[in-house]
């Protein structure tokens, strides 16, 4: 006989969503099961932002180290252990991992079940032994690597996030399938702990960003040595003696590259496919779990989120997610997922941020009425103090100041994009924007110096001219 269990909510996943799911719930005392089959913390602590972002750090700090010369340090720069590296991006892991630990969790009143979760039918999920009937599921299973059907690749020892940060000596010549962000922020990671970088990419490289913003990340990886190839689909793969040929079709015809590691990071695909998703009336829509506004399946007692519904795919849009099944299944409110207030970030070196409509979406909805305001890095005394004079914010207003959208490129452009985010989900103005105090000297700044300039015609305009003509008549 299986044990049942009979929750109010059962999570399926423990990563950034179902963590965040099971935490609320059990906060305000609700009977929570949560299962997982892998590791707690799921991607992004394992094989995501977590080790990508540790690793990009020791790569900053190993190119600081040798650039401080130019910025009045002498000394003698002894190159790059990639060992400790790798170090540090596990001690970060273990440093993060006890707060999405099973113990902390079972200490938090959920019950966890280390199992791979399905259902069998419309209310039940089968975990193990275990029987769950619960009044509300979660499916936050998130995605895995997608691997293109690429001639050969099954045969060669690829890398993918799952096993990249295992390596404990620099590749010496890695290739990179795709120039998305996992592929450009782990090129300039290798590239700066010592690597010989190529990246293939079959479009464009940052395509979901501003082009003129993608350019400019671009440009600072070549300057550093990254070889990107873009318009260049791979087509064929296979070893090659010690190494790993991958041969790639552009407009002037067929090349080849010869590397010593292979990193596939060309996408992301949905795990969907083991959870019996036809047993419970789960339908599925371009790729991902068909949800609608309120991220309710088309079973409506079981709510998706995360990386699993395909669209947005990020820790925080995992969180804003949960945040939102948590009043619909908690407090019965309505919910409505607003994709515009979520941001993203590439954390190469500069950053690549977006936040909101992009210039053209906004004309599209508000035509003429809308102004595009910039800041440039370079008019800015941090970013001359920091050398980081390399970059631009962009933000795009519509009727009556309002911001609509905004992108940065350039040092800190994550940390700026929180001010934009929140002016963002505030509704906030340029008024809003130019009227705050900003610390000097900030990169922040930037963001009140566009705002500012929406206010650049007033000075010229004849109906101010005229009141301030009448105001001086009073004395
Ligand atoms: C290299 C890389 C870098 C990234 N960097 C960033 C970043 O800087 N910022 C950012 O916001 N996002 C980043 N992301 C994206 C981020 O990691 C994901 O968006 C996020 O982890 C999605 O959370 P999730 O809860 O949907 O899924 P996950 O965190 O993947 O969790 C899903 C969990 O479900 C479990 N599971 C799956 N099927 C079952 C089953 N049948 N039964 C039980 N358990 C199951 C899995 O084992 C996993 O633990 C990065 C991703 C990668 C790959
Ligand atoms: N900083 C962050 O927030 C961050 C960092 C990394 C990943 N992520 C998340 O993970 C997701 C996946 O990242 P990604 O970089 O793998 O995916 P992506 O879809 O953004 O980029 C993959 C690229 O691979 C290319 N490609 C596919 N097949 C190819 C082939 N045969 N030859 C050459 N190029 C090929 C595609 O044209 C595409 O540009 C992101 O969209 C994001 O949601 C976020």
């Amino acid at each position: 006989m299986p044990d049942v269990l009979t929750p109010d909510i059962c999570v399926i996943g423990a990563g950034s969503g179902g963590l965040s799911v099971a935490a609320a719930a059990a906060a305000f005392g609700v009977d929570v099961v949560l299962v997982e089959k892998a590791k707690m913390g799921g991607d992004c602590l394992n094989y995501g932002c977590v080790p990508s972002k540790a690793l990009l750090s020791a790569a900053k700090s190993a190119k600081a180290h040798g650039a401080d010369l130019k910025i009045g340090f002498e000394g003698v720069f002894e190159g790059v252990k990639f060992a400790k590296a790798n170090d540090h991006v596990q001690a970060v892991i273990a440093a993060i991992a006890p707060h999405d630990s099973v113990e902390r969790f079972e200490g938090l009143g959920v019950k966890v079940l280390q199992d791979e979760a399905r259902f069998v039918s419309s209310d039940c999920v089968l975990a193990g032994e275990t029987e769950i009937r619960a009044r509300r599921f979660v499916i936050a299973t998130g995605s895995s690597p997608a691997v293109p059907p690429i001639p050969g690749l099954a045969g060669v020892d690829f890398l993918t996030n799952e096993t990249l940060f295992e390596l404990r000596e620099a590749p010496e010549h890695l290739i990179v399938i795709g120039g998305g962000p996992i592929g450009l922020e782990m090129a300039q990671a290798h590239r700066r702990l010592g690597s010989k970088v190529t990246v293939i990419e079959a479009q464009k490289a940052l395509a979901k960003d501003l082009p003129e913003f993608a350019v400019v990340v671009l440009d600072a990886l070549r300057a550093e040595g990254v070889r990107i190839l873009e318009g260049a689909a791979v087509n064929a793969v296979e070893s090659s003696g010690e190494g790993i040929q991958v041969h790639f079709e552009t407009e002037d015809g067929t090349s080849s590259v010869n590397g010593s590691h292979l990193l596939v990071a060309a996408g992301r695909k949905p795990n969907f496919g083991s959870l019996g998703l036809e047993l419970a009336g789960i339908d599925v829509e371009g790729g991902g779990i068909k949800v609608d506004a309120g991220l309710r399946t088309t079973n409506r007692k079981i709510y998706a989120i995360g990386d699993v519904i395909g669209g947005l795919q990020f820790t925080h849009a995992a969180g804003y997610h949960a945040g939102l099944v948590i009043r619909s299944i908690l407090f019965r409110l309505p919910v409505h997922e607003d994709r515009t207030i979520i941001p993203w970030v590439t954390y190469t070196s500069p950053e690549l941020g977006h936040v909101g409509l992009s210039e053209q979406q906004a004309r599209d909805r508000h035509g003429n009425k809308v102004r595009v305001l910039t800041a440039d890095y370079a008019d800015n005394d941090r970013a001359r103090a920091e050398d980081a004079s390399v970059g631009q914010l962009r933000l795009v207003v519509g009727p009556r100041g309002r911001l609509l959208g905004g992108d940065i490129v350039g040092a800190q452009a994550g940390e700026m994009l929180n001010l934009l985010s929140l002016a963002l989900s505030q509704k906030m103005t340029m008024g809003d924007l130019a009227g705050f105090v900003a610390p000097y000297p900030t990169l922040g700044e930037l963001v009140r110096r566009a705002a500012v300039s929406y206010y650049a015609e007033a000075p010229k305009n004849t109906w101010v001219r005229r009141l301030l003509y009448l105001l001086r008549q009073f004395g």
